[in-house]
């Protein structure tokens, strides 16, 4: 079968090498198609293991090269019909041409490998749930350099703004939400005025929230406000210069988990995909198993994700994390969910951290560190010497390496699992136990 690529990006032709048909033996996280033509590995955006394609060079490398797919020759039985008309061209997803059941053995596999010194293969554990219209939260971005209207996301080759009609992988409310936003936009221009939008779904309902980089008029102001209310959506406005949208308490979300209710300010970090959310925090308890008499300290813990489950099952908590303004929610939340052995403590864990809560009687740690990882306070986790620790993180390769540090000063891995919190995408969340060895 021949075929062309659809989502082909135009690329200069002076910069492309002759086409050479490449057979494709593995599929990197990103959705690479990986050949090896004259013992030299090349990667192919598109194309999937077990096809035969044409591609061409676009960045020759001196340990391999970067090709740009042309023709399919002989495809896969996984390849399918990306449901998004925009995929291929926006940067949001990787994945939609490949089956998702074999989406997630990708990934797997790449977990395998980043991990390969830690835990066997056979052993990565799965969790997962439907791969559309998951996800509860969305930044959009505008290009309003022409003077006329561009929202969606950044391509993938390139900052370009995608203009987007319908994302798929959206909450379906949040999916009606951006046409209905679009057209709103559309009838009362304010585009100069306009850095941003988040898009926000919950147990409240659903937000909308504009980022001003310059004022507006206050007619132009009710324009939207008119049409939130026959949304019945909460509309929040980021004033120009301001960090962020300022809040009432009236004004603040929050999100039911189980008999839960965890308060936020719609900026604060929250896990997009609300039902994996539920299944990992469900997971994180089953691994760390906390118990009556546990002292459990959780590193990074936003507004409390895990800590309140966790102090729900544990004798005391502390939860430990940077924004100021999350610790403060986190405290509300435990008072709100009448956990009195709750605490939270704000500190930066990338520099040396002093307090009460880097006690001895610590006997278990979850943490939840951004991409980087928590390199800067494992010595630290290595001094409390806690039984077990619960290593949730978004990037395998900083796990891997923390993992590794861990390993070498007396702990071994007894669980790992890749969570498919975004299918579509090539971002992989994972989650690890380790046990401390007498
Ligand atoms: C991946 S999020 C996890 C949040 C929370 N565990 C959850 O599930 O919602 C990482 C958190 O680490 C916090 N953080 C980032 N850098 C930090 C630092 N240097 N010290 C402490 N916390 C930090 C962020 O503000 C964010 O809330
Ligand atoms: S992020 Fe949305 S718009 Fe972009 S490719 Fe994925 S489903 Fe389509």
């Amino acid at each position: 079968m021949r075929r062309r690529n659809s989502a082909r990006r135009p690329i200069k032709k002076a910069s492309l090498g002759p086409i050479q048909t490449y057979q494709i033996d593995g599929l990197t996280h990103e959705a690479k198609g990986v050949a090896r033509l004259n013992g030299k590995v090349t990667f192919i955006e598109g194309a999937l293991p077990g096809e035969t394609v044409t591609a061409q060079v676009t960045k020759p490398g001196r340990r391999f090269d970067e090709a740009i797919l042309n023709t399919l020759v002989e495809t896969s039985d996984d390849r399918v019909s990306p449901a998004c008309q925009h995929f291929g061209d926006c940067g949001g997803c990787s994945f939609q041409h490949l089956e998702e059941s074999k989406q997630r053995l990708a990934k797997a596999d790449w977990l395998a490998g980043q991990l390969r010194n830690l835990l066997p293969k056979e052993q990565i554990e799965c969790l997962f749930d439907v791969s559309s219209g998951y996800r509860r939260r969305a930044r959009l971005a505008i290009d309003h350099k022409k003077n006329t209207l561009v929202l969606g996301f950044r391509s993938k080759a390139s900052n370009r703004v995608v203009d987007i009609e319908q994302c798929h992988v959206l909450t379906p409310s949040l999916q009606a939400l951006f046409v209905s936003l679009k057209a709103c936009l559309k009838q009362n221009p304010i585009l100069p005025s306009l850095g941003h939008i988040e898009l926000l779904e919950d147990s409240k309902g659903q937000s909308v929230l504009l980022r001003l980089v310059s004022d507006i008029t206050t007619l132009q102001q009710q324009a939207y406000l008119d049409w939130a209310q026959q949304q019945g959506v909460n509309l929040y406005w980021q004033a120009p210069k301001a960090s962020r949208a300022d809040l009432t308490e009236e004004q603040m979300r929050y999100y039911d988990m189980g008999n839960l209710r965890l308060k936020y300010h719609p900026q604060d970090f929250i896990q997009v995909n609300e039902v994996m959310n539920q299944k990992m925090v469900a997971q994180a308890m089953t691994w760390l198993a906390p118990q009556k008499d546990d002292a459990v300290l959780d590193l990074f813990c936003g507004v409390g994700n895990f800590s309140l489950p966790l102090a729900q099952l544990a004798g005391s908590v502390i939860g430990v994390e940077l924004q100021e303004s999350m610790v403060q929610a986190g405290r509300h939340n435990a008072s709100l969910n009448g956990l009195d052995n709750l605490t939270f403590v704000a500190a930066d864990l990338t520099q040396p951290v002093e307090g009460q809560f880097l006690t001895k009687k610590i006997n278990k740690i979850l943490l939840d560190p951004p991409r980087a990882g928590a390199f800067e306070f494992l010595d630290t986790i290595i001094h409390i010497a806690p039984q077990q620790i619960l290593y949730v993180s978004c990037n395998a390769s900083t796990l891997a390496r923390d993992a590794e540090y861990l390993v070498s000063n007396g702990y071994k891995v007894v669980r790992a699992g890749l969570m498919d919190m975004f299918p579509q995408t090539s971002h992989v969340e994972t989650m690890m136990l380790l046990q401390k060895q007498k």
